[in-house]
């Protein structure tokens, strides 16, 4: 009799990178992505037996993903996620869902060329579904969207004990790379447009307030984004506190009216929150294994 029995368990092909190209006219059209795929189901006897009656190979899993960039196409990576999700829990009956996630990296045209591109979108586009039986989770977002503002930004008002060194000021850059992810609430979604709404919402409550502080400026973006946009109920942020300290010219007789500062790579604040509609509970499982949120 074994004393060990077998709990989560999850497999697949990971980090699948994809260039899918549309070549219907000269003016091509590119997708650029990294798609993982994971299997849930039943897989009991592979691990106890070494049974493979039911292990879909990682190999077909990975050869699928490209097989449906041209069968299906990509017209944004969670509409993709949806057609992998669909093809293996329809084909193989003891798949019983899965975890897909895709990265899109962002071209644009070099002078408005028809088939020659150059990296340009700043962050990297995420997506992450879960397929458990009958629900499906749809998490989209970004990362590394690097922001900065050299003005309107303040921290003042915080405790002082005998380890407090920092001084306060009404009068600092703000910066840091915005990661932020957020649930949907119904897969019925145009999501080419929401991304672009949700990044709009987002760049624009960056630069439309004062900030006593990195975590009000992550509410208000927060706030925004579930007042503006009705399919989605909860969005957490992780946003490093890119330090700019105000470099010490005095020693050499120069003023320092916040005009030359000292970029402090390391260490760093790290601020994280999660926001959610009223009333509307945070989704906690669909979390597990998005690295880097709280
Ligand atoms: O926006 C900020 N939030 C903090 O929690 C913090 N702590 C700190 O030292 N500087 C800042 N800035």
């Amino acid at each position: 009799m074994s004393t060990v029995k077998l709990t989560t368990n999850q497999y697949g092909k990971a980090e699948n990178r994809l260039m899918r190209v549309y070549r219907d006219t000269d003016r091509h059209e590119i997708r650029d992505l990294n798609v993982t795929s994971q299997l849930w189901g039943d897989f009991e006897t592979a691990h106890t037996e070494g049974d493979n009656e039911h292990v879909v190979a990682t190999d077909t899993q990975k050869n699928t993903v490209y097989a449906k960039a041209k069968e299906l196409g990509v017209s944004s990576p969670e509409q993709f996620l949806l057609g992998l999700a669909d093809h293996f829990t329809s084909s193989f009956d003891w798949v019983s869902g899965g975890r897909w996630e895709a990265e899109e990296f962002g071209w644009a045209r070099i002078n408005d060329h028809d088939h020659s591109f150059y990296r340009a979108a700043p962050e990297v586009r995420t997506a992450v579904l879960t397929r458990d039986g009958d629900t499906d989770t749809l998490i989209s977002g970004f990362r590394d969207l690097t922001v900065l503002k050299t003005t309107a930004s303040g921290f003042v008002g915080y405790p002082r004990d005998k380890y407090t060194t920092l001084p306060e000021t009404e009068d600092r850059i703000l910066a840091t790379d915005i990661a932020t992810r957020w649930v949907y609430n119904t897969t019925d979604v145009d999501f080419e447009a929401t991304y672009e709404k949700v990044k709009a919402i987002i760049l624009d409550a960056f630069t439309d307030h004062y900030s006593k502080a990195l975590q009000q400026t992550l509410y208000k973006m927060g706030e925004k984004v579930i007042e503006q946009v009705d399919e989605i109920d909860e969005i957490r942020f992780s946003c490093p506190n890119k330090h700019h300290f105000l470099y010490d010219i005095e020693r050499f007789g120069l003023e320092n009216p916040n005009e030359v500062f000292i970029v402090a790579d390391r260490p760093y604040g790290l601020i994280e929150a999660t926001f959610t509609r009223d009333g509307v509970e945070e989704s906690k499982d669909a979390w597990t294994h998005i690295k880097g949120f709280c």
